[in-house]
């Protein structure tokens, strides 16, 4: 019902037909070295700087390869896709840097208009276009018309109006985005000012922005791009405000592109970091009082009849937020896949980077061997490999929801809101963080565009933001565990990742029993711990809530939400740790890989342990001898993950092309890229510069003539 995207695991849609369909072979490793790179360079070129770290793997990574990616299907389909992406040079994008925005913004229509050939040529399905869609790594309109405004049809539309609008929208006959954010509101969704009111007279929607502020402001895709957007606006009929409904409104002409009467539409401008998110035409919209028809909004949740009667379904209201849902899910998903690529340059930049150590003249220490890179880069390691498996479970929650949903059961709209939305929150902040240490990791050749990582960075960092800010998704999260915690008393058992605030009884009063390092490897010490953890934190905020409570319990939260986000933070932690331990739980085959998942449970559970042990020693649920023990046994994991460390990054199959970095290369050959790289920069073009004569030399000259009269 609230149903948008589609489980792309398992869809087989395929885009139009073709009769052939090719088979791609990944071409040979070409050394692209610079025409000025010595000979030298080019014998080094054709080694495995990394095979020694290859060798010393103790599992088997092909076997891994599908436990990161779920099946042995989807490791294939997805060697296929990146390769396709990898040969064809339309999809370049080591240059991406270096365009004008006009030039990238033109450069991501091209591409776009590229990928969709291929997509029909191929007869691809839809599992394979998103998985092409993600390999073009290039933030466009196409995310936001495939990823918001088809699942808006889908989940807020009629059937009837589904049978309309979406087969234009498959067929990209028409092009659409998410217009919901304004220039004055945005976490705020029930403070949007546009206004949608009812004429009828001539049975229409006339949409309008009565103040600047209404102004849509942010969605994707709308600045250039978009001919239709699904538009989020003040439902007002019989002289009443119904609140925010979504409408579909064509803004675009389908002939010449040009804005449609009444309609104001541009760009919002530069963003952040050099080419990254500025491929995406954030854009603006007015409306001065322009008329849809009246079968134009989306009317499955609720109608307006023909003489301007509002019936409301007897669907909860928050349905209408289910498109915002299904892209949090989907953010959690990729969270592990921009952090696992963050991980795998620094991972294997630091298996070939080598600084002191040197005796005699003797080889020097790899940083990967030092044990403070190892502190810093293995827990994001486990954390890649947490966010992908809490990741799959989320989308299997959100699939079991959806089809609970359509059975008119909504008994777990909570659970799911809950869940992506603190999911969203903690993974993307942790990711956004993650990318910015990998960048520190690999020291100064980590700040070169050519190391992929300040690009990486620049395109992750929003999602911090889009989708919902993270800190009010976490009060949303910290508003649900209270309302929990105070039917505790009521005897009202929870469920789904609450049940654990059932054993109240035992969890407020329990002691940890672990007594030595190797205790803190049972999944039930560290579950019970991270048990305990969360739930006297949401305790102690519900009690300080209601002492403070003398003023409205809303005045209560308002004073405590720096601590509700901690609680909140504490109880997604315990949902990913859970998580993990249910996965290695479950039978995993091929030789040693099971021990390794063990290995980075571990890191990750006691890593978040080490990091908030505040929290646990503040809420008595460990000793801080027992917090000592958990930072010892956190070293020992460390020794163990060091051989497999490279290994374990192989294991997430991105090509060179995905990564997009001379540092992170599979055969860890990163000097005479970087060599390369440079000498490919714009400013390299003439040996002397442009402006030498207009400036640089006056200067110098002006300079010697003074001296020379001195
Ligand atoms: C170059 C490219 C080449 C490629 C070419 C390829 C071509 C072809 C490809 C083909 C591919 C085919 C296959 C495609 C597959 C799919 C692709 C997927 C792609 C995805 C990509 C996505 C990209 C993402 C980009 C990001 C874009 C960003 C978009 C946005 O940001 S949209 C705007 C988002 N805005 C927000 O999130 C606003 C946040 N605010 C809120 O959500 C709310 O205001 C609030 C929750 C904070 C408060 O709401 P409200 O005031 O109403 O509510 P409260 O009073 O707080 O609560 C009331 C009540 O409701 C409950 N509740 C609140 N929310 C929800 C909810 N969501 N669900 C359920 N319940 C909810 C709350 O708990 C309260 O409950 P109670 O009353 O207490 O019980
Ligand atoms: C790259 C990008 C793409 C986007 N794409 C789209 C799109 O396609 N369609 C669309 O409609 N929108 C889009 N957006 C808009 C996005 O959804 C909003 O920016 C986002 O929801 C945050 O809202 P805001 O900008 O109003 O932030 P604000 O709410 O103004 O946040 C400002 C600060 O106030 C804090 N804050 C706000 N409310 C509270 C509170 N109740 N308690 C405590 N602190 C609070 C926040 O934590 C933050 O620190 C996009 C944004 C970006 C950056």
């Amino acid at each position: 019902m609230w149903r948008g995207g589609s489980n792309t695991r398992t869809c087989k849609r395929r885009f139009f037909s073709s009769p052939t369909r090719s088979r791609h072979h990944r071409p040979p490793y070409i050394c692209r070295l610079h025409s000025r790179g010595s000979q030298h360079l080019k014998a080094m070129a054709e080694v495995d700087h990394l095979a020694a770290e290859r060798a010393t793997a103790r599992f088997d990574v092909e076997e891994m390869k599908v436990a990161w990616a779920g099946s042995r299907h989807a490791v294939h389909v997805a060697d296929r896709m990146a390769r396709l992406v990898a040969s064809d040079p339309v999809f370049r994008k080591d240059n991406r840097t270096m365009l004008s925005r006009k030039e990238l913004f033109k450069d991501t229509l091209r591409k776009a208009a590229h990928a969709w050939k291929r997509i029909v040529e191929l007869r691809l399905t839809e599992e394979e276009a998103d998985l092409l869609r993600q390999y073009v790594d290039q933030p466009g309109y196409v995310d936001l018309h495939w990823g918001m405004f088809v699942p808006a049809i889908k989940g807020q539309g009629t059937e009837e109006q589904q049978h309309k609008w979406l087969p234009l929208a498959y067929k990209f006959q028409i092009i659409g985005c998410y217009a919901q954010t304004e220039l004055g509101h945005g976490s705020n969704v029930q403070g949007l000012e546009t206004t949608a009111t009812f004429d009828p007279k001539t049975d229409e929607f006339v949409i309008h922005s009565p103040t600047l502020t209404s102004s849509k402001w942010w969605p994707g895709g709308l600045g250039k791009a978009s001919t239709h957007a699904v538009v989020y606006a003040r439902l007002i009929t019989e002289g009443k405000d119904y609140g925010i409904h979504g409408f579909i409104v064509q803004l675009r002409s389908l002939e010449d592109h040009s804005p449609l009467p009444g309609v104001t539409l541009g760009d919002i401008g530069g963003k952040f970091g050099s080419g990254a998110y500025n491929s995406m035409d954030n854009g603006v919209l007015r409306f001065d009082h322009v008329r849809i028809p009246r079968d134009q909004m989306l009317m499955r949740l609720s109608q307006v009849t023909r003489e301007g009667k509002y019936v409301h379904s007897n669907v909860p209201k928050q349905l209408l937020y289910g498109t915002m849902v299904y892209v949090r899910q989907s953010i959690v998903a990729d969270a592990s896949k921009a952090l696992s690529r963050a991980v795998c340059i620094a991972v294997r930049y630091s298996a070939v980077r080598k600084q002191f150590g040197s005796q005699d003249g003797g080889p020097e220490t790899q940083v990967l061997n030092y044990k403070t890179q190892q502190s810093r880069l293995f827990p994001l390691l486990a954390s890649a490999y947490a966010f992908r498996f809490v990741g799959d479970w989320l989308n299997w929650l959100y699939t079991d929801v959806t089809q609970k949903l359509e059975a008119k059961d909504f008994s777990t709209l909570q659970e799911a809101h809950a869940c992506t939305a603190g999911l969203k929150a903690v993974t993307t902040s942790v990711t956004a963080d993650a990318i910015e240490e990998c960048r520190k990791l690999c020291g100064g050749h980590g700040y070169l565009n050519s190391s992929g990582l300040p690009e990486l960075f620049a395109v992750y960092v929003p999602a911090c933001t889009y989708e919902g800010d993270n800190v009010v998704l976490l009060l949303q999260v910290a508003r649900i565990l209270m309302k929990t915690v105070s039917q505790l008393a009521s005897g009202k058992q929870p469920v789904g990742t609450m049940a654990y605030m059932g054993k109240v009884q035992y969890l407020m009063q329990c002691k940890s029993a672990v007594s030595s390092a190797e205790d803190w490897l049972n999944p039930d010490a560290i579950q019970e711990a991270f048990e305990a953890r969360a739930l006297r934190m949401a305790v102690n905020c519900a009690q300080n809530i209601s002492q403070a409570a003398s003023q409205e319990e809303a005045a209560g939260f308002y004073e405590r939400s720096p601590d509700l986000l901690e609680a909140a933070v504490a109880h997604i932690q315990l949902i990913i740790v859970t998580k993990f331990i249910e996965k290695v739980h479950q039978e995993i085959p091929g030789h040693g890989v099971k021990e390794q998942l063990q290995a980075l449970c571990n890191v990750y559970a006691l890593y978040i342990l080490h990091k908030h042990l505040g929290d646990f020693l503040a809420t008595g649920c460990i000793t801080p001898r027992q917090g000592a023990l958990a930072n010892e046994q956190l070293g020992k994991l460390y020794a163990q993950v060091r051989p497999n460390a490279v290994a374990l990054v192989d294991a997430f199959n991105y090509t060179d092309h995905y990564l997009g970095s001379v540092l992170g290369r599979y055969d860890g050959d990163v000097y005479p890229a970087l060599y390369e790289e440079a000498w490919k920069d714009p400013l390299n073009e003439t040996v002397v510069p442009e402006g030498y004569h207009e400036y640089l030399r006056p200067l110098i000259k002006q300079q010697q003539l003074k001296l020379s009269r001195l």
